[in-house]
């Protein structure tokens, strides 16, 4: 039985994808729609294909075969910043921020891609650490100090209000590595958002986390997905947040669906219990 919400908007479209590698399948003709705002989880075993469908959707691989339309635009075969330009925000499995930084300047770093580079690069400077190759930064100052000011002062506000917005208002100058883990992946989704996404791709982010931090972001990731219009689409072998948040659920193995539906019905799902759940749903 199908639980997409018909009346919402096509938003992703995965159509017949396939991600070979030698000859291993990693995707094995994989078909869905995601619609505008719907909170899906993907899951499945180790190796089933899930992350190879997440570095097809941005980019990291073309797919063997098959097509991936996004928002109307065919996106197959894009470069990994088009697709952020377009709207399409990720986070990893290990966390990735810069951990010399502070929250403030690894915010900035993700909104990078926002202005031209240029700018971009002359905030970071003032705001972060000097990085090699900026000889041009002082002429460029000069040039278009007014125009740089004023993009500098939105581009500081802009990082400033979404920590407020996501809960990390009171550590916005502390170093990300002194971040406890729960706060480092907030900071990890924060960097997805400051990219303006439409929908956000999350890898694992209850990995690791203590249940009291993990009750936190099953909160955190409803929250943000209000607040900024969100369409989610979540990898996690956390069997809690999946059943807990997610409307819908597709199953992989062997990189095939097996199974797509409601939580209630993925958890009765003989193919399901029998390919993954009867081992992961025992540690819930
Ligand atoms: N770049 C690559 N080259 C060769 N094989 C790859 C590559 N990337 C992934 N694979 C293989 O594709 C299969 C699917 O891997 P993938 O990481 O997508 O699985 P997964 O479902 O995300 O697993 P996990 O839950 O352990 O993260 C695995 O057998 C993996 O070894």
């Amino acid at each position: 039985m199908t639980v997409t919400d018909l009346s919402k908007k096509p938003l992703l479209l995965l159509d017949h994808v396939t991600m070979q590698f030698g000859g291993l399948l990693a995707v094995d003709d994989f078909t869905n729609e995601i619609r505008e705002g719907e909170l899906v989880g993907l899951i499945g075993p180790n190796g089933a294909g899930k992350t190879t469908v997440f570095n097809v959707i941005t980019g990291i691989y073309t797919p063997t075969k098959g097509r991936i339309v996004f928002n109307g635009i065919d996106i197959t075969g894009l470069r990994p910043y088009q697709i952020t330009h377009l709207g399409i925000a990720r986070t990893f499995q290990n966390i990735r921020l810069f951990s010399d930084m502070t929250v403030l300047e690894n915010v900035l770093v993700a909104q990078h891609h926002v202005l031209s580079n240029p700018d971009a690069d002359r905030i970071l400077v003032k705001h972060g650490k000097p990085k090699k190759g900026h000889g041009r930064f002082w002429f460029w100052r000069a040039v278009t100090k007014i125009g740089y000011l004023k993009k500098e002062k939105e581009m500081v506000e802009k990082a400033k209000d979404l920590i407020k917005r996501v809960g990390l208002e009171k550590v916005m100058y502390e170093k990300a590595s002194s971040l406890p883990y729960g706060e480092q992946r907030k900071l990890e989704i924060a960097r997805a958002l400051a990219t303006e996404p439409k929908l956000i791709l999350l890898d694992e982010p209850a990995a690791g986390m203590n249940p009291k931090e993990t009750e936190d972001l099953m909160e955190f990731i409803k929250q943000i997905r209000k607040d900024f219009n969100l369409t989610v689409l979540l990898i996690e072998h956390d069997m809690k947040v999946v059943m807990g948040i997610c409307e819908r659920i597709i199953v992989m193995d062997y990189g095939r669906i097996i199974a797509e539906g409601t939580p209630k019905e993925i958890q009765n799902d003989p193919r399901v219990i029998e390919a993954y759940l009867g081992r992961e749903w025992e540690s819930v």
